[in-house]
């Protein structure tokens, strides 16, 4: 235990008990302003929260910041899975706000981070602007729309035909759902495996009062030869207009093994009868049915930020990947909140591997870790955020090859908030 002063009081930061879980988690929902949720989701949360990561702080008796943490398995450029500390929970009671209690509570995080071997730490914000003080970069983005399936139409890829749509019982089909989803977390960078029980079940949350007017939670499975090779979860709301039905279809979860068989999955919900409107949101930026569409503007497409990344040790970080095209740097990283990261480190890698190292040769590029943090899942591009004056090139040439090899062919993306 220790006390981290603060303008004014003294906050005592540390852990979390088992018996002071509720009050945490009232304090938690109350700085969120108010938020409600279902007994069966509070529940869901205790059970998936990791006690030992739990951060807590106190004025008194009285709890006024939270941060907790998950042990998660990211999926890194080249598939990989890196233990990376999911940042969850984070809040303070507006009586508290802007003393420094948050500051206080991240830097105590990271170097926990740090202790257990973690090379980064992620998390998706409530605002963008908390986390870029304390390294975190912007990594992946989302997109979500409102398609006017009444106009738009979906071209499919060949084999669609070949893959079978029927409706499932949510929880009847779960396992095998679950196994589409693990065969799709070495694919795409910003995965998430699930190897922790629980994380399969937010999926099936269907509180009557999270609905607003829309159906139970329904789902449907893709099959191919009797295999289950796609899944899609999603509500309907029905609704009337002056000329006739305009319902809409709710889309919350949708993976698929194959192009076939998730272009099967999004044929179905353009279909339904007497929906109008087809909402989906926090989908991969790359995701295919942009493509298939024939009027993207009726889509409404909105991007957004998602995922933000930390390098907590930006050695192990960047080794932990592959790079697209054979690379050679020497970068000198910026960053004043985990310091043992500053200094010049040279790396070399390519689509095997890399190695990052601590270095005394020149510097080829110069940068915070909040940058490095953005391109590390090879959905930001280093010449962009050079363009935007936050990476400068110290060798001529430096950047070119750099940004090419920190480049993905899929863009990030993480499936879930935590
Ligand atoms: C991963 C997640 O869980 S995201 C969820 C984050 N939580 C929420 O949004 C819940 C509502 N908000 C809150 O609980 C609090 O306002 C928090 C946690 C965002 C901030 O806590 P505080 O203790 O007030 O932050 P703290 O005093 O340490 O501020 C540090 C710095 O960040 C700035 N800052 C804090 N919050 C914000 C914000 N929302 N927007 C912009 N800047 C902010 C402060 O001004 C301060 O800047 P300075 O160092 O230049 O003075």
């Amino acid at each position: 235990m220790t006390t981290d002063v603060t303008a004014g009081s003294a906050i005592e930061l540390r852990g979390l008990r088992q018996d002071e879980w509720d009050a945490a988690y009232d304090h938690l929902l109350r700085a969120f302003g108010g938020a409600t949720e279902s007994a069966e989701e509070r529940a869901l949360w205790r059970e998936l929260t990791e006690f030992d990561r739990f951060l807590t702080a106190w004025d008194g008796d009285e709890v006024v910041g939270t941060a907790g943490a998950f042990s998660f398995r990211m999926t890194m450029p080249g598939g990989a899975a890196v233990p990376a500390a999911g940042v969850t929970m984070v809040s303070v009671a507006a009586t508290h706000r802007r003393r420094g209690v948050l500051t206080s509570m991240m830097r105590r995080q990271l170097e926990d981070v740090r202790r257990r071997g973690e090379p980064l730490a992620v998390l998706m914000a409530s605002e963008p602007a908390i986390y870029g003080r304390f390294g975190y970069g912007a990594a992946a983005f989302q997109v979500s729309a409102e398609i006017d399936i009444s106009r738009v139409s979906l071209s499919v890829p060949e084999g669609t035909d070949g893959v079978r749509v029927r409706y499932a019982e949510p929880g009847a089909v779960l396992d095998a759902c679950e196994r589409v989803y693990a065969a799709n977390v070495p694919r795409r960078p910003g995965m998430l495996a699930r190897h922790r029980p629980g994380w399969e079940r937010m999926g099936l949350l269907d509180a009557e009062s999270d609905r607003d007017g829309a159906s139970a939670l329904q789902c449907v499975v893709a099959e191919r030869d009797g295999q289950v090779v796609g899944f899609a979860r999603f509500r309907t709301k029905l609704g009337w207009g002056p000329s006739g039905h305009d319902g809409t279809v709710l889309l919350q979860e949708l993976a698929g093994l194959d192009p076939a068989a998730e272009a099967a999955l999004w044929r179905f919900l353009f279909g339904i009868d007497l929906m109008s409107t087809l909402k989906v949101r926090g989908r991969p930026v790359d995701e295919a049915w942009q493509y298939q569409v024939s009027d993207i503007r009726r889509c409404l497409p909105r991007l957004r930020d998602q995922l933000y990344v930390r390098p907590v040790e930006v050695g192990a970080a960047l080794a932990a990947r592959t790079y697209q095209v054979p690379v050679d740097v020497v970068l000198e990283v910026e960053d004043s909140f985990c310091p043992w990261n500053e200094g010049r480190w040279r790396l070399t890698g390519d689509a095997k591997g890399a190695v990052c190292e601590r270095t005394r040769d020149a510097a080829d590029l110069a940068l915070s870790v909040r940058e490095l943090g953005a391109a590390c899942l090879g959905g930001v591009s280093l010449a962009g955020l050079a363009a935007a004056g936050r990476v400068r090139e110290l060798r001529q040439g430096a950047l070119q090859e750099a940004a090419t090899a920190f480049g993905s062919t899929v863009a990030p993306w993480a499936p879930h908030g935590f």
